[in-house]
């Protein structure tokens, strides 16, 4: 993945040899050292839970519990239940669905807050049944983590939080601190650090995905219009300099005119330096020939987030192979989907769309199989089994079988 450079292969994997030998203690200088921030200790206090709600306005908190609404409501469509079939020889076959026992959340917070991010990732592990949920984000300069983060976090029930970021905090909740308890599975968007420290200890926990810096591809026909597309583009490219907003479109007169946009609406922005960094690196106008071009190239890109502006969208959207999340027609802009209609922001980036999905309530749940089958239904399957067990040369497996129905061991008891 170009992505990560060496140079951030090194530090990282620097970061986690600290993390494994000194534990809290490097927890501690590597804060003071990318955070800017002496810690006095990572776990945040209820007290300090409770005065957040002060420094947020009542209005934050209506739009969250909104967005909480609606996030739910999709959620909650994807829960699964447990199962039995009955089988025709008298047995039966069936799945049981088990939450993970305990997961870590990742909250971003290096350049913005993310109290959303505490939602889309936090609902669908309750909604899962998780019990044990630990949340970790970085400080601001004071010291502590956003307030609009621990509201979010409070709102939706969650009580373990610490104030721990970057590749740091991956490797904390990988491994177990003095501090930190160690977790099952970790999971959340975050910058360059923390998506290569997640793809690291891959193995030794699970984790959800490659959610690193955000992607929006936008496949415009020559009809729409030029400042909704430049204005959904610069929503991306303000997350990160290393963040990409590609626009194609086989109108080179829509080309020009977003370009144009592009530069007006940029100087008004308070993360300008941003945008301009992620636009001049990762931005691309490209022209087609023809539209069915553009969704070859963007199944190629597969972009975490595509919006389709274009005339009827939904007909085009059999064409789209790989994409996190699809935005349709001219009132879907991106943003909608990053706070509040329900769909998740936890989505795949570079290119990971043609194999990762949304973050979902299956990120947090296992399925264990179950098996039972009757004497009779064993007898009547024997003959298959045993001949499957011979072709492979399993002997034991075979014997497993057939003993079961030999004379001398059929009715043993001790
Ligand atoms: N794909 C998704 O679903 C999705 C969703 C939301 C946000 N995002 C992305 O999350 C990211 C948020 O990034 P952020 O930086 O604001 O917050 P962050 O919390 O991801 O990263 C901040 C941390 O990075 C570490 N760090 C900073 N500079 C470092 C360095 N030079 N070396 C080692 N570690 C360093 C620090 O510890 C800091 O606390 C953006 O890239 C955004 O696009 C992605
Ligand atoms: N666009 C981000 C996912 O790439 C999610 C987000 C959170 N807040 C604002 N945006
Ligand atoms: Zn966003």
């Amino acid at each position: 993945m170009a992505l990560f450079t060496e140079e951030i292969k090194d530090s990282v994997g620097e970061i986690e040899r600290m993390v494994q030998s000194r534990g809290d203690a490097a927890l501690m200088a590597l804060t003071e050292k990318f955070d800017g921030v002496k810690l006095e200790s990572l776990k945040v206090s209820e007290e300090a839970m409770d005065e957040a709600f002060v420094n947020v306005s009542t209005d934050l908190l209506i739009a969250l519990e909104k967005a909480k609404e609606n996030i739910e409501k999709y959620h909650r469509k994807q829960l699964r239940e447990s199962f039995f079939t009955r089988e025709e020889n008298g047995g039966m076959l069936g799945q049981m669905i088990t939450p993970l026992k305990r997961v870590g959340l990742y909250v971003p917070g290096g350049t913005a807050a993310y109290p959303s991010s505490v939602l889309m990732n936090g609902i669908p592990a309750a909604l899962a049944g998780v019990k044990e949920i630990v949340l970790i984000s970085p400080p601001q300069q004071d010291g502590k983590i956003h307030p609009g983060v621990l509201v979010a976090a409070k709102l939706i029930g969650i009580t373990e939080v610490y104030t721990l970021g970057g590749a740091q905090g991956i490797f904390a909740m990988t491994y177990g601190t003095e501090s930190i308890p160690k977790v099952d599975k970790i999971v959340g968007p975050g910058n360059v650090y923390v998506t290569l420290a997640k793809k690291m200890v891959y193995g030794q926990v699970d984790i959800d995905m490659i959610a690193g810096p955000s992607e929006i591809l936008i496949i415009a026909d020559k009809d729409q219009n030029p400042a909704f597309i430049a204005a959904d583009l610069l929503s991306q490219a303000e997350h990160d300099p290393l963040a990409s907003a590609i626009l194609i479109t086989p109108s080179k007169a829509l080309g020009e005119a977003v370009l144009k946009e592009l530069e007006q609406q940029q100087q008004n922005l308070q993360r300008k330096d941003i945008t301009q960094t992620a636009l001049e690196n990762q931005g691309k106008i490209i022209i087609t020939e023809t539209l069915e071009e553009a969704f070859h190239l963007s199944n190629r890109f597969a972009p975490e987030h595509l919006e389709l502006l274009v005339e009827d969208p939904m007909s085009h959207l059999p064409k789209v192979e790989n994409a996190g999340c699809v935005f349709l027609g001219p009132y879907s802009p991106e943003p909608l989907g990053d706070y509040y209609a329900g769909t998740n922001h936890t989505l795949p980036t570079s290119g990971s769309a043609k194999y990762f999905s949304p973050l979902s309530v299956d990120d947090f749940i296992k399925n264990t199989s179950l098996v039972y089958y009757t004497k009779e239904g064993l007898q009547r399957a024997r003959k298959d089994i045993e001949l499957l067990a011979d072709y492979e040369g399993l002997e034991a497996h075979k014997k497993a079988v057939s003993l079961r129905f030999e004379e001398d061991t059929e009715d043993r008891k001790i």
